[in-house]
Protein backbone atom coordinates (compact mmCIF):
# COMPACT_ATOMS: atom_id res chain seq x y z
CA UNK A 1 0.00 0.00 0.00
CA UNK A 2 1.16 3.31 -0.95
CA UNK A 3 1.79 6.51 1.49
CA UNK A 4 -1.10 8.38 0.46
CA UNK A 5 -0.31 12.58 0.12
CA UNK A 6 -3.16 14.56 0.13
CA UNK A 7 -2.15 17.67 -1.84
CA UNK A 8 -4.63 21.22 -1.77
CA UNK A 9 -4.23 24.77 -1.96
CA UNK A 10 -6.52 27.53 -2.68
CA UNK A 11 -7.44 28.41 -6.46
CA UNK A 12 -4.31 29.81 -8.60
CA UNK A 13 -1.97 28.62 -5.65
CA UNK A 14 -0.08 25.88 -7.80
CA UNK A 15 -1.68 22.90 -7.37
CA UNK A 16 -1.44 21.45 -10.61
CA UNK A 17 1.78 22.38 -11.14
CA UNK A 18 3.17 20.81 -7.84
CA UNK A 19 1.45 17.59 -8.19
CA UNK A 20 3.24 17.01 -11.95
CA UNK A 21 6.42 17.75 -10.02
CA UNK A 22 5.62 14.73 -8.00
CA UNK A 23 4.25 12.87 -10.63
CA UNK A 24 7.82 13.38 -12.07
CA UNK A 25 9.41 12.53 -8.88
CA UNK A 26 7.69 8.89 -9.44
CA UNK A 27 4.63 9.35 -7.32
CA UNK A 28 1.12 7.69 -8.85
CA UNK A 29 -1.23 11.19 -8.78
CA UNK A 30 -4.73 11.91 -9.22
CA UNK A 31 -6.46 14.68 -9.56
CA UNK A 32 -9.83 15.82 -8.76
CA UNK A 33 -9.96 18.99 -11.21
CA UNK A 34 -9.21 16.23 -13.89
CA UNK A 35 -11.76 13.80 -12.21
CA UNK A 36 -14.49 16.46 -12.73
CA UNK A 37 -13.17 17.32 -16.43
CA UNK A 38 -13.08 13.54 -17.14
CA UNK A 39 -16.84 12.72 -15.79
CA UNK A 40 -18.25 15.86 -18.02
CA UNK A 41 -16.69 14.36 -21.34
CA UNK A 42 -17.66 12.14 -23.47
CA UNK A 43 -19.26 9.25 -21.87
CA UNK A 44 -18.72 10.28 -18.30
CA UNK A 45 -20.91 9.51 -15.49
CA UNK A 46 -21.84 13.09 -14.59
CA UNK A 47 -22.87 13.54 -17.90
CA UNK A 48 -26.69 11.70 -17.30
CA UNK A 49 -27.31 13.22 -13.93
CA UNK A 50 -26.25 16.70 -14.81
CA UNK A 51 -28.41 17.21 -17.78
CA UNK A 52 -31.39 15.62 -15.50
CA UNK A 53 -30.23 18.69 -13.13
CA UNK A 54 -29.24 20.75 -15.82
CA UNK A 55 -30.65 20.29 -19.15
CA UNK A 56 -29.48 23.48 -21.49
CA UNK A 57 -25.92 22.30 -19.80
CA UNK A 58 -25.31 19.71 -21.28
CA UNK A 59 -24.57 19.30 -25.49
CA UNK A 60 -23.39 16.50 -27.53
CA UNK A 61 -23.21 14.46 -24.99
CA UNK A 62 -21.19 16.87 -22.70
CA UNK A 63 -21.36 19.04 -19.73
CA UNK A 64 -20.21 22.51 -21.04
CA UNK A 65 -18.19 24.38 -18.11
CA UNK A 66 -18.68 27.61 -20.08
CA UNK A 67 -22.57 27.29 -19.52
CA UNK A 68 -22.48 26.13 -16.22
CA UNK A 69 -20.26 29.06 -15.09
CA UNK A 70 -22.65 31.61 -16.84
CA UNK A 71 -25.49 30.01 -14.64
CA UNK A 72 -23.31 30.03 -11.79
CA UNK A 73 -22.83 33.74 -12.32
CA UNK A 74 -26.41 33.99 -12.30
CA UNK A 75 -27.31 31.72 -9.47
CA UNK A 76 -24.75 31.21 -7.26
CA UNK A 77 -27.32 28.85 -5.00
CA UNK A 78 -26.48 26.59 -8.17
CA UNK A 79 -23.22 25.23 -7.48
CA UNK A 80 -24.28 23.35 -4.27
CA UNK A 81 -26.76 21.45 -6.57
CA UNK A 82 -23.63 20.88 -9.04
CA UNK A 83 -21.58 19.77 -6.13
CA UNK A 84 -23.87 17.36 -4.77
CA UNK A 85 -23.99 15.44 -8.13
CA UNK A 86 -20.45 15.74 -8.94
CA UNK A 87 -18.66 15.04 -5.68
CA UNK A 88 -19.85 11.70 -4.84
CA UNK A 89 -18.52 10.32 -7.99
CA UNK A 90 -15.41 12.20 -7.82
CA UNK A 91 -14.55 10.14 -4.73
CA UNK A 92 -15.14 6.79 -6.59
CA UNK A 93 -12.85 7.71 -8.96
CA UNK A 94 -10.37 8.45 -6.27
CA UNK A 95 -11.18 5.33 -4.18
CA UNK A 96 -10.28 3.42 -7.76
CA UNK A 97 -7.28 5.02 -8.26
CA UNK A 98 -6.02 4.74 -4.24
CA UNK A 99 -6.91 1.32 -4.63
CA UNK A 100 -4.74 0.35 -7.70
CA UNK A 101 -1.93 2.83 -6.67
CA UNK A 102 1.50 1.11 -6.77
CA UNK A 103 4.05 3.94 -6.45
CA UNK A 104 5.62 3.98 -2.53
CA UNK A 105 4.14 7.95 -2.23
CA UNK A 106 0.75 8.64 -3.96
CA UNK A 107 -0.31 11.80 -4.48
CA UNK A 108 -3.99 12.89 -4.62
CA UNK A 109 -4.62 16.74 -5.58
CA UNK A 110 -8.20 17.65 -4.04
CA UNK A 111 -9.09 21.81 -4.32
CA UNK A 112 -11.45 21.26 -1.45
CA UNK A 113 -9.91 18.64 0.98
CA UNK A 114 -10.07 20.24 3.78
CA UNK A 115 -13.58 21.62 3.42
CA UNK A 116 -15.22 18.34 2.40
CA UNK A 117 -13.32 16.67 5.85
CA UNK A 118 -11.18 14.62 3.05
CA UNK A 119 -8.06 14.58 6.19
CA UNK A 120 -8.46 11.39 7.30
CA UNK A 121 -8.12 9.38 4.10
CA UNK A 122 -4.54 10.62 4.02
CA UNK A 123 -1.23 9.59 5.45
CA UNK A 124 -0.49 13.47 5.67
CA UNK A 125 -1.33 16.44 3.59
CA UNK A 126 0.77 19.62 1.87
CA UNK A 127 -0.81 23.04 1.01
CA UNK A 128 0.34 25.05 -1.69
CA UNK A 129 0.87 29.04 -0.97
CA UNK A 130 1.70 31.74 -2.16
CA UNK A 131 0.87 35.60 -1.63
CA UNK A 132 -3.11 36.95 -2.55
CA UNK A 133 -1.15 39.23 -4.90
CA UNK A 134 0.49 36.05 -6.96
CA UNK A 135 -2.22 34.04 -6.35
CA UNK A 136 -4.93 36.66 -8.15
CA UNK A 137 -3.05 37.85 -11.02
CA UNK A 138 -1.99 33.75 -11.29
CA UNK A 139 -5.68 33.27 -12.29
CA UNK A 140 -6.61 36.73 -13.75
CA UNK A 141 -3.75 35.56 -15.94
CA UNK A 142 -4.76 32.29 -17.25
CA UNK A 143 -8.30 34.64 -18.98
CA UNK A 144 -10.71 31.74 -17.65
CA UNK A 145 -12.63 33.06 -14.67
CA UNK A 146 -13.77 36.67 -14.13
CA UNK A 147 -13.04 38.64 -10.85
CA UNK A 148 -16.47 38.07 -9.55
CA UNK A 149 -16.13 34.46 -10.25
CA UNK A 150 -12.57 33.93 -8.54
CA UNK A 151 -14.01 35.70 -5.62
CA UNK A 152 -17.00 33.82 -5.16
CA UNK A 153 -15.03 30.94 -5.79
CA UNK A 154 -12.43 31.85 -2.61
CA UNK A 155 -15.26 32.48 -0.50
CA UNK A 156 -16.30 29.03 -0.71
CA UNK A 157 -12.85 27.92 0.05
CA UNK A 158 -11.09 27.80 3.75
CA UNK A 159 -8.72 30.66 3.93
CA UNK A 160 -5.39 30.45 2.79
CA UNK A 161 -3.99 31.17 6.65
CA UNK A 162 -6.43 27.90 7.77
CA UNK A 163 -5.24 25.77 5.52
CA UNK A 164 -1.27 26.29 6.25
CA UNK A 165 -2.27 25.94 9.71
CA UNK A 166 -3.51 22.21 9.29
CA UNK A 167 -1.27 21.08 6.89
CA UNK A 168 1.58 18.16 7.59
CA UNK A 169 3.65 20.34 4.58
CA UNK A 170 3.31 23.78 3.21
CA UNK A 171 4.83 24.30 -0.18
CA UNK A 172 5.58 27.90 -0.69
CA UNK A 173 5.22 28.46 -4.55
CA UNK A 174 7.14 30.87 -5.27
CA UNK A 175 9.46 29.75 -7.89
CA UNK A 176 9.72 25.88 -10.03
CA UNK A 177 12.94 25.61 -8.70
CA UNK A 178 12.03 25.95 -5.20
CA UNK A 179 8.66 23.92 -5.57
CA UNK A 180 10.41 21.40 -7.10
CA UNK A 181 13.45 21.80 -3.56
CA UNK A 182 10.45 21.08 -1.69
CA UNK A 183 8.81 18.37 -3.38
CA UNK A 184 12.01 16.39 -2.87
CA UNK A 185 12.55 17.01 0.52
CA UNK A 186 8.90 16.06 1.35
CA UNK A 187 9.37 12.94 -0.26
CA UNK A 188 12.90 12.22 1.28
CA UNK A 189 11.27 12.69 4.85
CA UNK A 190 8.07 10.65 4.48
CA UNK A 191 10.76 7.71 2.49
CA UNK A 192 12.82 8.10 5.67
CA UNK A 193 9.96 8.01 7.69
CA UNK A 194 8.35 4.73 6.42
CA UNK A 195 11.78 2.95 6.40
CA UNK A 196 12.11 3.80 10.01
CA UNK A 197 8.34 3.22 11.13
C1 LIG B 1 -17.30 25.92 -11.50
C2 LIG B 1 -16.73 25.20 -12.72
C3 LIG B 1 -17.77 25.06 -13.82
C4 LIG B 1 -15.54 26.06 -13.25
O1 LIG B 1 -14.89 25.40 -14.30
P1 LIG B 1 -13.40 25.88 -14.78
O2 LIG B 1 -13.04 25.00 -15.93
O3 LIG B 1 -13.39 27.35 -15.02
O4 LIG B 1 -12.44 25.67 -13.54
P2 LIG B 1 -11.86 24.30 -12.90
O5 LIG B 1 -12.90 23.24 -12.87
O6 LIG B 1 -10.55 23.96 -13.54
O7 LIG B 1 -11.63 24.75 -11.38
C5 LIG B 1 -10.66 25.73 -11.07
C6 LIG B 1 -10.54 25.85 -9.57
O8 LIG B 1 -11.73 26.43 -9.02
C7 LIG B 1 -11.91 25.92 -7.71
N1 LIG B 1 -13.26 25.29 -7.60
C8 LIG B 1 -13.93 24.60 -8.56
N2 LIG B 1 -15.12 24.20 -8.10
C9 LIG B 1 -15.20 24.64 -6.83
C10 LIG B 1 -16.18 24.54 -5.81
N3 LIG B 1 -17.32 23.86 -6.04
N4 LIG B 1 -15.94 25.14 -4.62
C11 LIG B 1 -14.77 25.79 -4.39
N5 LIG B 1 -13.80 25.91 -5.31
C12 LIG B 1 -14.01 25.34 -6.51
C13 LIG B 1 -10.80 24.93 -7.46
O9 LIG B 1 -9.73 25.57 -6.81
C14 LIG B 1 -10.39 24.53 -8.84
O10 LIG B 1 -9.08 24.03 -8.86
C15 LIG B 1 -16.19 23.79 -12.35
O11 LIG B 1 -15.09 23.91 -11.49
C16 LIG B 1 -17.23 22.92 -11.67
O12 LIG B 1 -18.08 22.36 -12.33
N6 LIG B 1 -17.13 22.81 -10.32
C17 LIG B 1 -18.03 21.95 -9.59
C18 LIG B 1 -17.33 20.65 -9.26
C19 LIG B 1 -16.35 20.84 -8.12
O13 LIG B 1 -16.73 21.04 -6.98
N7 LIG B 1 -15.04 20.76 -8.46
C20 LIG B 1 -14.01 20.96 -7.47
C21 LIG B 1 -13.18 19.73 -7.31
S1 LIG B 1 -14.12 18.30 -6.80
N1 LIG C 1 5.96 27.76 -8.33
C1 LIG C 1 5.46 28.52 -9.29
N2 LIG C 1 6.19 29.54 -9.78
C2 LIG C 1 5.70 30.32 -10.74
N3 LIG C 1 4.47 30.19 -11.30
C3 LIG C 1 3.71 29.19 -10.85
C4 LIG C 1 4.15 28.31 -9.81
N4 LIG C 1 3.17 27.43 -9.56
C5 LIG C 1 2.16 27.74 -10.38
N5 LIG C 1 2.47 28.80 -11.17
C6 LIG C 1 1.60 29.41 -12.19
O1 LIG C 1 0.38 29.82 -11.55
C7 LIG C 1 -0.76 29.46 -12.31
C8 LIG C 1 -1.68 28.58 -11.46
O2 LIG C 1 -1.00 27.36 -11.20
P1 LIG C 1 -1.77 25.97 -11.12
O3 LIG C 1 -2.66 25.78 -12.29
O4 LIG C 1 -0.72 24.95 -10.85
O5 LIG C 1 -2.64 26.24 -9.82
P2 LIG C 1 -3.86 25.43 -9.21
O6 LIG C 1 -3.76 25.62 -7.74
O7 LIG C 1 -3.84 24.04 -9.74
O8 LIG C 1 -5.06 26.25 -9.79
P3 LIG C 1 -6.66 25.91 -9.71
O9 LIG C 1 -7.04 25.95 -8.28
O10 LIG C 1 -7.30 27.00 -10.46
O11 LIG C 1 -6.83 24.58 -10.36
C9 LIG C 1 -0.25 28.76 -13.55
O12 LIG C 1 -0.26 29.70 -14.62
C10 LIG C 1 1.17 28.36 -13.22
O13 LIG C 1 2.03 28.39 -14.33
Amino acid sequence: MSFLLGLTGSVGMGKSTTLKMFAEAGCDVWDADSAVHRLYGPGGAAVAPMKAAFPEAVRDGIVSRETLKRMIADDPSILRKIEQIVHPLVAEDRRIFIERAKSDVAVCDIPLLYENGYEGIFDAVAVVSTDPETQKSRVMARGTMTEDQFELILKKQLPDAGKRARASYVIETRTLPYVREQVAQILEEIRKGQIHA
